[in-house]
């Protein structure tokens, strides 16, 4: 297990920053990658490295369904929110549909987000 990608639509942002402070210890030791927008906002608040790509909107969704298509990413957290229509539906169905496929886990919610991170713990102390 190596790199995880961090994704938060806007109204989700502010969960995403406060899940990224709780499990901050166990994310520095995997290389993090984000949305642009997602991942700035982490690296402003806890410099943790995280090497953003495209804004969502602008194919950052698909840049990193593209990664996980190509078994480069291992876990990814996105904070969706359900209650907004967003402009590039189509490329976020796409990265969960994608993230199905290659069989990478996926958490779409704050308290699934939370058990995973707990797995990765309990996955590093086997
Ligand atoms: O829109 C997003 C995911 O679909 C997130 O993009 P940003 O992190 O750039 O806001």
């Amino acid at each position: 297990m190596k790199t995880i990608a961090l994704i938060a639509h806007d109204k989700k942002k502010t969960e995403m920053l406060e899940f990224v402070d709780h499990h901050k210890d166990v994310l520095s030791q995997y290389d993090l990658i984000a949305t642009r927008t997602t991942g700035t906002l982490i690296n402003e608040k806890f410099h943790l490295n995280v090497k953003t790509l495209m804004s969502g909107p602008l194919g950052g969704d698909q840049q990193i369904g593209a990664l996980v298509a190509t078994e480069k990413v291992d876990l990814v957290i996105f904070l969706r929110d359900p209650l907004t229509s967003q402009p590039h539906e189509p490329d976020i169905t796409a990265l969960l549909r994608i993230c199905d496929v290659h069989n990478i886990p996926l958490a779409t919610n704050r308290r699934s987000a939370h058990i995973l991170v707990k797995w990765l713990v309990t996955e590093q102390n086997k």
